[in-house]
């Protein structure tokens, strides 16, 4: 197909160089190239490409840190591309190195050639090494994901696979050649960075090369394709806004005389041949997939593929290719599937080349995102601790210039006043009045909120923590021997694990202390509650007190309220509580002893016959006189109180 391709920064530049070098050499000349970098050294050592497609944007001063996007000028760029020979191209394929700082620059040039050109754009991506640094690895990734947002296609290359497998093949080649001639002979280390980028462009030209060249002749150098694959076939393969790799194996034929007898012997030399061409096609697929891939990644992930196969026609088994189809068709995850040969005369290779797209499950990509990920929390944290120390070190200086001054530390908070400050503030009414701290909604403690209005919460009643020196109906339990005074409705703690009690559990009118003991985390009031013998005289002020069965009979005199109940289970009504309505009880509700609660001087709410409703159908109820009752009542009415001692009223 035929392609514009651009370069972008260091990397893309030299790769662009490269691919522009087998192009021409390969006698296609299907590619238009452009190299567009801010570094002067970097365009200046291309060796392939013509000046004038070398873009060069000088920063204004070495040292200016100015952004790539202010230093490039997108116009320019668009004006170069358009003078050159862009009519019959099919696609326009960005090649960038990841992670580096030119590649800023392609979102706007995107932007500009999408409103120009209506071919679809493809990226080739240079994954960098790991060697290189979290940040250059985070960026990497971060510029993935905004190529893969733009453009049709990204197409990957993982500098940190190939740098490995090049510094293994070079550690092999120094074990073998362990002669002096042999030594001289060898190539420049790899270990030299332009060296080894350069064997890095390489192979990447070679790989995208082939397939960029793909369905397209030379009248000199091509045979004719059995199979033809033309550019819109690739071009359909790539498209998807995914990502893509390609797997490129080659292998060097057997040359020679012997060889050539040996061909033309015998019809069993020729199917044996033809074998042995069949199985190198399906060798070189499997090392193009597993082995020599731009990226490590997933087969059975990819949703498209193509395979096309190259070489001297002679040398094309379609057994062998027909083989290949089928693995790579059965394995991808898509329906997808495209391939074709692509015979070249004058060569003693045979190669091929699988390319997957729609890739789901690159090993290497995941990394750069992990990289990514852990770099960000790192510089978080970075950033707090450098906040952290400014905070500390603004501290220190703050004291030390306090110190300095004389002053008391206090002074420096405006909140807070001297405690002669304050009396004296206090006295001439001045005080400030402070914020309210942010509270738990969920929780109102009592006294929070004096002279405010008082925020109700549905979950916890809590009752307003009275002035101790107003008997505002607070209800105050008698001290433990030895213990301080009780109040139940100022000092009760609430944590947020204690279950919030029932509104109506220390509600001012009708105290009821349950039988069942509150649990564990509730510690506060069952620890109050259950010692309490005997209040004394004048402690319960409450209109309404009712009783459980532990609470032991108080004193004469003891509740001054205006009534007090004995929880549901009490037993003796008041006398003549009926007379006053002229109901009479009898039978079913036994009133009970007197003489057993003045002997053991217990007896609340023992469980007992409940005194049923008085209902005035009901048969067992008797309408009698009321004011002959009441009289005969009073003539029968003892001196002595039988309740001995709880005073009932109303
Ligand atoms: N394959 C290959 N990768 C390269 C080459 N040069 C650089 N890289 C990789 O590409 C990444 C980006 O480098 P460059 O393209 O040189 O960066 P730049 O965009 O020119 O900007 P700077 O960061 O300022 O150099 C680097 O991190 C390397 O991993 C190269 O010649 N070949």
């Amino acid at each position: 197909m035929r392609v514009l391709t651009i370069g972008l920064g260091g990397a893309g530049s030299r790769v662009v160089d490269n691919l522009y070098d087998h192009d021409r050499r390969s006698k296609i000349c299907c590619m238009s190239a452009v190299a567009i970098d801010i570094d002067p050294n970097s365009l200046l050592q291309l060796r392939h490409l013509p000046n004038p497609a070398r873009i060069f944007f000088p920063r204004v001063d070495i040292a200016d840190h100015a952004q790539v996007t202010d230093v490039i000028d997108i116009e320019e760029v668009m004006t170069r591309l358009q003078s050159m020979d862009t009519m019959e191209i099919d696609a326009i394929l960005l090649c960038c190195g990841l992670g580096g700082s030119v590649i800023d620059i392609a979102p706007l040039i995107i932007d500009e050639i999408r409103k120009s050109y209506v071919e679809p754009i493809f990226a080739l991506a240079i994954l960098p090494c790991l060697d290189e640094g979290k940040r250059v690895s985070s960026k990497a990734a971060d510029d993935l994901d905004m190529l893969q947002e733009l453009v049709d296609a990204v197409i990957l290359f993982d500098n940190e696979t190939w740098s490995q497998k090049i510094r293994a093949a070079v550690d092999a080649a120094e074990t073998e050649n362990t002669g002096v001639i042999a030594q001289l002979r060898q190539t420049p280390a790899a270990s030299d960075p332009r060296t080894h980028y350069n064997m890095l462009n390489e192979r990447v030209a070679r790989q995208i090369g082939l397939l960029l060249r793909a369905g397209e002749f030379n009248e000199s150098g091509l045979d004719v394709a059995e199979v033809v694959l033309d550019a819109g076939e690739v071009l359909n393969t790539l498209k998807g806004n995914s990502f893509v790799a390609v797997g490129y194996a080659t292998e060097r034929l057997p040359t020679g005389w012997l060889n050539i007898l040996r061909r033309r012997q015998s019809l069993k030399d020729f199917i044996q041949g033809s074998q042995e061409k069949a199985a190198r096609i399906i060798s070189l697929a499997k090392k193009a997939v597993y082995e020599e891939i731009s990226v490590p990644c997933d087969l059975t992930s990819a949703d498209k593929a193509l395979v096309l196969i190259a070489g001297p026609s002679t040398e094309l088994s379609m057994k062998g290719f027909q083989t290949v189809r089928k693995w790579i068709d059965r394995s991808i995850a898509g329906l997808e599937m495209r391939s074709g040969d692509y015979p070249v005369k004058n060569t003693s290779f045979v190669g091929i080349i699988i390319m997957l797209a729609g890739l789901s499950n690159i090993p290497r990509v995941e990394e750069l995102r992990d990289i990514r990920t852990e770099y960000r929390l790192e510089c978080e944290e970075e950033q707090l601790n450098v906040e952290e120390k400014e905070r500390l070190r603004d501290e220190e200086a703050a004291l030390a210039s306090s110190a300095d001054a004389g002053l008391p530390e206090w002074d420096e908070d405006p909140g807070f006043a001297s405690p002669l400050e304050s009396a004296y503030l206090e006295e001439s009414g001045y005080v400030a009045e402070m914020p309210a701290p942010e509270k738990d909604e969920m929780i109102t403690l009592p006294g929070g909120s004096e002279g405010g209005e008082k925020r109700r919460d549905d979950t916890i009643e809590m009752i307003p923590k009275p002035d101790k020196k107003q008997d505002d109906g607070a209800v105050i339990l008698p001290p433990r021997q030895g213990g301080r005074e009780i109040d139940l409705t100022g000092s009760a703690s609430v944590t947020s694990s204690v279950p919030a009690p029932k509104n109506a559990t220390f509600g001012l009118k009708g105290i009821s202390i349950e039988k069942t003991a509150p649990k564990d985390d509730a510690a506060t009031y069952s620890a109050l509650l259950k010692p309490v013998q005997r209040p004394k005289d004048g402690v319960f002020d409450g209109e309404q007190v009712t009783f459980d069965r532990r609470v032991q009979r108080p004193k004469d005199g003891v509740y001054t309220g205006d009534a007090i109940v004995l929880d549901r289970k009490t037993q003796r009504p008041i006398d003549g509580a009926f007379d006053k309505f002229g109901l009479h009880v009898r039978g079913a509700a036994p009133a009970p002893k007197d003489t057993q609660l003045d002997q053991t001087g217990r007896g609340f709410a023992r469980p007992g016959p409940r005194p049923k409703e008085a209902g005035p159908s009901r048969g067992k109820l008797e309408v009698i006189d009321a004011t002959a009752r009441q009289k005969s009542g009073e003539e029968k009415k003892p001196e002595d109180d039988p309740d001995d001692g709880i005073t009932w009223i109303r």
